[in-house]
């Protein structure tokens, strides 16, 4: 009897999860996905006969909108690209736009001689199968990584070395590394008991799921399914080593050896090994890469991550459960979180990158952003916090350095 009562209770805190933020989300699909053993056994589209959404339905958009977004992509390799911006001129397919723009940049369809119906219904699922209702763990947070890794990849010192093998990896790997990611933590994962910790051990319990759904979609659409099947193997197992580097428990680790390599110079971009650990490091730096942008996209990252931790917060206090760090609206406030994240995250990373990059314009500019935000959020924090709002100051106030950006563009 217990044991039902706490089954109920646990498939009640998820059906809450998943109707949070709207309507849509709380339907019986996004229930299923969430509590879905692996994506592709459970919600395969051929069984549910649904046809995931391409860019060809951007088609009842107003022209002016496709004008501004072709316009943008013109622009896609410079570090201001406004990806909330891009996002809504594509009617919320900057995802699937984007790869697809960034695959003819590289001429990767020819190169391996993809099948345009297959990308783009791949394409269409990665973007369908993040939650749009999480505040920051959503398709336009995957849009931005990618942006950002494509930005990394074509840095002087990595882009003459990087095979069309490992663009692709890299692109993929950016679009679908927090793929049908339920907008809570692996600890909250492990204290629910939610099948996904146990199938996965309690170890890199999202990252696992988001790199198996990947291969599920991979499998699904058939897009690698005319390449010889150790190749399909070994991009598979690639971008799982690539995905599985996001896991943000293992930073020290990737950190240190990082350094390691910058300290004694032996870095050696003509071995495979040495660019896919380069990618990993890319990767990883693209997915916390927020608190480098100007500060206008910057603060809307802060803010949407931060209610994502405060919504979990919420769930925990509900449930009687203890409430994770971070995630106490109460005690942990926008401006402190960010600092945090900033001092013990982004920046030890970024100066790495920058020495990486022998420093590039970009890293300079990157560290740059880093810094002012960084001194923003500290003067926020001193700040009389105003009453019920979860941020310590109105989001209408520009950034210290709101106006200064002309100019920033990296090459
Ligand atoms: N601006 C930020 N403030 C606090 N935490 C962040 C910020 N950006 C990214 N993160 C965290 O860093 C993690 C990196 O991996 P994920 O995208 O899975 O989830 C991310 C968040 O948990
Ligand atoms: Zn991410």
């Amino acid at each position: 009897d217990t044991q039902v009562h706490v089954n109920t209770q646990i498939k009640c805190l998820f059906d809450r999860i998943a109707q949070q933020g709207g309507v849509e989300s709380g339907t019986r699909r996004k229930v299923k996905r969430l509590l879905s053993f692996q994506r592709y056994c459970h919600d395969s589209r051929l069984l549910r006969g649904l046809v995931p959404c391409a860019p060809g339905s951007l088609h009842f958009l107003d022209d002016d909108y496709l004008g501004q977004a072709a316009h943008m992509l013109s622009k896609v390799g410079t570090w201001n690209f406004d990806i909330f911006l891009f996002d809504r001129l594509t009617n919320g397919n900057s995802l699937v736009t984007l790869m697809c723009h960034l695959f003819n940049v590289y001429d990767l369809v020819h190169h391996f001689q993809l099948d345009m119906v297959k990308l783009h219904r791949f394409l269409g699922m990665v973007q369908e199968d993040y939650h749009s209702h999480n505040p920051y763990h959503n398709a336009v947070h995957a849009a931005d990584v990618t942006q950002a890794m494509y930005c990394y990849l074509k840095e002087p010192r990595l882009a003459e070395q990087l095979s069309p093998l490992d663009v692709f990896l890299g692109l993929m790997a950016a679009a679908a590394h927090d793929v049908d990611h339920p907008g809570v933590n692996q600890p909250f994962l492990i204290k629910t008991k939610h099948h996904l910790a146990s199938l996965y051990q309690n170890t890199s319990v999202l990252e696992s799921h988001h790199w198996r759904s990947t291969v599920g979609m991979l499998r699904e659409s058939g897009l690698l399914s005319h390449l010889p099947a150790d190749m399909s193997q070994d991009i598979e197992q690639q971008l799982g080593s690539l995905i599985l580097a996001t896991d943000i428990s293992r930073q020290n680790e990737f950190l240190l050896t990082f350094r390691e390599h910058l300290d004694n110079q032996d870095l050696d971009l003509q071995l495979a090994s040495h660019r896919h650990f380069i990618l990993q490091i890319a990767l990883k730096c693209a997915d916390v890469c927020n608190p480098c942008r100007v500060w206008e996209l910057s603060r809307q990252w802060s803010e949407r991550v931060c209610e994502e931790f405060y919504r979990q917060g919420d769930l925990e206090r509900q449930f009687d459960l203890e409430i994770s760090p971070l995630c106490n609206q109460q005690a942990d406030s926008v401006p402190a979180v960010q600092i945090g994240f900033i001092s013990y995250i982004a920046e030890p990373l970024f100066e790495e990158w920058q020495r990486f990059t022998e420093p590039s314009a970009l890293s300079r500019t990157m560290l740059g952003h880093l810094h002012k935000n960084k001194a923003c959020w500290s003067s926020r924090r001193c700040a009389p916090s105003s009453p019920g709002t979860r941020t310590d100051s109105p989001d209408e106030e520009p950034g210290p350095e709101a106006g200064d950006e002309e100019g920033e563009d990296t090459p």
